[in-house]
């Protein structure tokens, strides 16, 4: 089968708490209005990578379009990074946050998306290394990550189900924890309750929690959050204040090692990984070509 004009779209049914069905039907009308094969996967919450890895191995796709949140467009960075094609990834934003969304100023609005998505160019953006794994916009180690840990295992999806972990989360949160980064050929050592390693600026929420952060300047930022600045962190992460840069260390560089005293929960791009005490953070130039 020729495929040269097919496009992959990838769809998280869950993603969201939204159902999908409305984006499938637009997305299959605007393809069909430009001439283009659709071809659809959906995704599974189980080898997804290895399904879409498989998928894009054996077809020439000209474009990949991701509907679903944050979790789900890393997981076509990560795909598309590994088999080392250069396929453009187009943004439908159907997450609960939709950082990166918002981050690239795409439309929120489905259809303006979906038009966006198939008509524009791309451009490089970096991807952050994190232990490994790709991560597109905001991740961290400390209490940020233990509550997506606790929303991940509660059943309530959404802001809601966020919100509704905040405060067990924050009161069994043990803080602060001891760090020491490597960085620049220096070492930086001290408390913190949250490390923060973003190329991106903002969260889904629009507040900005790296104001110095560009996507395809080669470098990403580390976030020291001390202790005893819980209140100025929620009102930085949950709210659209602008970071005060007096109570936060900011780190610009484009390799690190951070280790912890003890284990911390580490999060990527709002998915939960595990407890680690060793980050190890590079930075993939311009590898992925994001349509924004
Ligand atoms: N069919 C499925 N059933 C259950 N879980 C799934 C399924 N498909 C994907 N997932 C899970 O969805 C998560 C990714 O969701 P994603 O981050 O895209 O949306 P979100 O969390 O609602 O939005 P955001 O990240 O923007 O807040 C992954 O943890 C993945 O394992």
């Amino acid at each position: 089968m020729n495929t040269a004009h097919k496009i992959l779209l990838v769809v998280n049914p869950i993603s969201g708490n939204t159902k999908k069905e409305n984006i499938i039907e637009q997305v299959q009308n605007e393809a069909k209005a430009i001439k283009k094969q659709l071809e659809i996967y959906t995704t599974k919450g189980k080898n997804d990578k290895d399904n879409l890895i498989k998928l894009l191995e054996k077809n020439h796709f000209e474009k990949l379009i991701i509907a679903g949140g944050d979790g789900t467009i890393k997981l076509g960075v990560s795909a598309v990074m590994e088999i080392h094609k250069n396929i453009p990834i187009g943004i439908i934003p159907a997450g609960s946050a939709n950082g990166m969304a918002v981050e690239l100023n795409l439309p929120l609005d489905i259809q303006k998306a979906i038009r966006h998505a198939l008509k524009n160019t791309p451009k490089p953006v970096d991807i952050v290394q994190i232990n490994g794994e790709a991560s597109i916009h905001i991740s961290d180690i400390g209490i940020n990550a233990a509550l997506i840990k606790n929303y991940d295992q509660s059943n309530i999806r959404g802001k809601l189900g966020y919100a509704l972990q905040s405060i067990p989360t924050l009161i069994n949160f043990k803080e602060p924890f001891h760090y020491k980064i490597n960085a620049n050929g220096k070492v930086f050592s001290g408390d913190a309750i949250m490390v923060a390693f973003a190329n991106a600026q903002k969260y889904g929420n629009g507040a900005v929690i790296n104001p110095q952060g560009k996507l395809n300047d080669g470098k990403f930022e580390i976030l020291i959050f001390k202790s005893l600045q819980i209140p100025k962190i929620l009102e930085t992460v949950f709210n659209e204040v602008p970071i005060d840069e007096e109570f936060i260390e900011i780190i610009k560089t484009n390799k690190a090692v951070i280790n912890t005293e003890n284990p911390v929960p580490l999060q990527i791009d709002g998915e939960y990984g595990r407890e680690t005490n060793f980050v190890e953070i590079s930075i993939a130039h311009k590898q992925v070509q994001i349509i924004y």
